[in-house]
């Protein structure tokens, strides 16, 4: 069984070609391919599927859970299509368990994803480090809360999941502390839902500027974020936002079938 390795500003999966939507993928599967020690390892699993002429982002987190989108996720599982040959450079439509999604890769390797309205729904607070710090919840297909704070983020311990309101968030939530560090740019850290801390979340940094405007009581704008693992540009408008960042391949290859067939 082919698999190819990718990531966006570090945020890391095993992508799995499986057009014919014929693979069993367990929650075991996925929490051993993620495994950084006894599988390949990886922030998530992106299955790649046709169906009905198509195509389908299948996206499971590191611990075998189901999340309704992911914006690095999608950018990678693009440039695969257009590496592979399923698809021409340029604008083609993928589905996700949030709608279908608008892609445009570029010939330098990025990606732009049209990633639908980022929803600014209420506001809360997520207990990191000891403090609470208030934040936004968006909702970008999947649920964040966005807390811009002028404590510098890369002081937080995020090795222990921060605290949320269960009633606010009854499937979990990923959590991003952010600073303003100049004109229209970001830094952000996140504790991503299903993973831990990442080196990146692309629907945690729409979320992000979603809360920072929100903070001005914008709903327009564009900025930079910077992340752990690289940067990326997010414009928020009143109807749509977009992500644009890199998409990285650095590996194919086989997985070994008993090793597969044992862990089912
Ligand atoms: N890393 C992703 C988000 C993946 C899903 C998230 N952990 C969730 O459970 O909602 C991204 O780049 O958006």
């Amino acid at each position: 069984m082919e698999f190819v390795k990718g990531h966006g500003t570090e945020n890391d999966f095993v992508v799995l070609p499986d057009l014919d939507d014929a693979l069993d993928l367990t929650v075991a599967r996925v929490q051993a391919l993620c495994d950084r020690q006894r599988g390949l390892g990886a922030d998530g699993v992106l299955r790649v599927v046709r169906s009905e002429g198509k195509w389908f982002m299948d996206y499971r987190n590191a611990d075998g859970s189901i999340a309704e989108m992911c914006g690095n996720g999608l950018r990678v599982f693009a440039r695969y299509l257009v590496d592979a040959g399923h698809q021409p450079q340029g604008e083609f439509v993928v589905g996700t368990r949030a709608g279908d999604k608008t892609v445009t890769t570029h010939p330098d390797g990025s990606v732009t994803n049209d990633m639908g309205p980022a929803r600014v729904t209420g506001t809360s607070i997520a207990a990191v480090d000891g403090q609470g710090i208030g934040g936004f919840a968006v909702d970008v297909g999947n649920p964040h809360l966005a807390c811009v704070t002028d404590v510098p983020v890369d002081g937080f311990d995020l090795t222990v999941p921060p605290g949320f309101d269960p009633v606010m968030f009854p499937h979990g939530v990923n959590v991003e502390l952010i600073n303003t560090i100049g004109d229209n740019a970001l830094r952000m850290r996140v504790y991503e839902r299903g993973v831990g801390e990442t080196r990146s979340c692309g629907t945690g940094t729409v979320a992000s500027v979603a809360s920072w405007l929100a903070g001005q009581g914008r709903t327009t704008g564009s900025a930079t974020v910077d992340v752990l693992g690289g940067q990326v540009f997010v414009t928020i408008e009143p109807t749509t936002s977009t992500l644009t960042g890199p998409a990285v391949l650095v590996a194919r290859g086989e997985l070994d079938k008993s090793w597969w067939d044992a862990l089912a």
